[in-house]
């Protein structure tokens, strides 16, 4: 009898320590800690180029989709068909969890070998110092266990939106899957043969509270997501930026309504290369909290990527399931693709 490794079960063989996990109390702390006081940084941004903005009902979006992809490994989706009040919802709701006092949130706490529930970014020990985060990751059906702990009475709505909200990702994702493949030149026939049945997906929601010293302190240290494509709801308030080659950093300003669509590590593979798996950040702001979704969408953790080679090409990379790939990554984040390279 075949048995499925569920994407939890990938992300619970790697433990961490619980000072890995848990964030600080944001509310008591009146001054940046030293314990989340990064060097000064002297990056460059480029503010007069962005991101491209894709509207979804346009006739040659799946070729629009291929070049982002390929030239930028991200872009902005607009008329994307998710409803503007499921996205209020989901975010009223995240903003509802991280306001509850501190005590309460860590009754969720994600456990050291856990994949779900409260707690800060998996790549943290990987830094040398905190980033100014809080997050709550939802996996599978693990979500009303966790909303249970964080309000006994009260949980209902916070489990009917998520749920809701994973569902409508999830068609979503598959649409723009296929649209790739399809700017891939990718058959039905050779989708076919991945073999790719159903999917594995996870939810994380992030805050970054106001922050006493925005300067000094980082959100989200540049990082590359695992995913196959990773799809991100962002409230009003700027912070992401992403690095393009031979640019340097480029700020995503928010577009209202629009979702923001990056290119993971998977779909770098797949692609053999083609398309970037974009390395991006998160600044903080001194007044305002911000607040994200970001919905991360895999294959099965079973399946195995294998690149797409064209006539003429080489494989860049060798033949990878999802959990290995985890794997690699849990162990060390800057290396798991060149374990992989031929
Ligand atoms: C499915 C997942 C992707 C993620 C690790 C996780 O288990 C849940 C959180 C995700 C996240 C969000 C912040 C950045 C990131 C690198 C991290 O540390 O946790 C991603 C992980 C990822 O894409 O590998
Ligand atoms: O908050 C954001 O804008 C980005 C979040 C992110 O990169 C992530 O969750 O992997
Ligand atoms: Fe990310």
């Amino acid at each position: 009898m075949s048995t499925t490794t569920t994407l939890s079960e990938a992300y619970r063989e790697h433990p961490l320590h619980p000072h890995h996990i848990i964030p600080i109390d944001f509310n008591s702390v009146c001054s940046l800690p030293e314990s989340h006081k990064w060097p000064k940084s002297d990056d460059l941004y480029d503010n007069k180029i962005s991101v491209p903005v894709i509207d979804l009902r346009d006739p040659r979006v799946a070729q629009l989709i291929g070049r982002a992809c390929e030239k930028w490994g991200v872009f902005q989706l607009i008329y994307h068909g998710i409803p503007l009040n499921l996205l209020k919802d989901a975010e009223s709701e995240a903003r509802r969890l991280f306001s509850l006092p501190s005590r309460q949130k860590l009754k969720a706490l994600r456990a050291p070998a856990g994949a779900t529930g409260y707690g800060i970014a998996r790549i943290t020990p990987f830094f040398d110092k905190y980033m100014w985060h809080e997050g709550f990751t939802i996996m599978g059906t693990s979500i009303h266990d966790h909303a249970k702990q964080l309000w006994p009475h009260n949980h209902a709505k916070f489990c009917d939106v998520m749920e809701t909200y994973q569902k409508k990702m999830n068609i979503l994702a598959d649409q723009l899957t296929q649209l790739i493949f399809k700017s891939l030149d990718i058959s039905e026939e050779q989708a076919e043969e991945m073999n790719w049945v159903g999917s594995s997906s996870a939810l994380q929601l992030n805050s970054y509270p106001s922050c006493p010293e925005p300067n000094r302190a980082v959100g989200l240290a540049p990082h590359t997501d695992t995913s196959l494509i990773t799809i991100l709801h962002e409230n009003s308030i700027a912070g992401l930026q992403i690095f393009k080659q031979e640019v340097g950093w480029v700020s995503v300003k928010p577009v209202d309504g629009a979702l923001v669509v990056n290119v993971g590590d998977l779909f770098h593979i797949l692609s053999n290369a083609r398309f970037p798996n974009v390395l991006h950040r998160v600044s903080v702001n001194q007044k305002r909290q911000r607040l994200s979704l970001a919905y991360f969408y895999n294959p099965p953790t079973d399946s195995t990527v294998v690149p797409i080679v064209k006539s003429g090409q080489v494989a860049r990379y060798r033949p990878v399931t999802v959990k290995e790939f985890i794997s690699l990554k849990a162990k060390s984040p800057e290396k798991a693709l060149s374990c992989i390279k031929t």
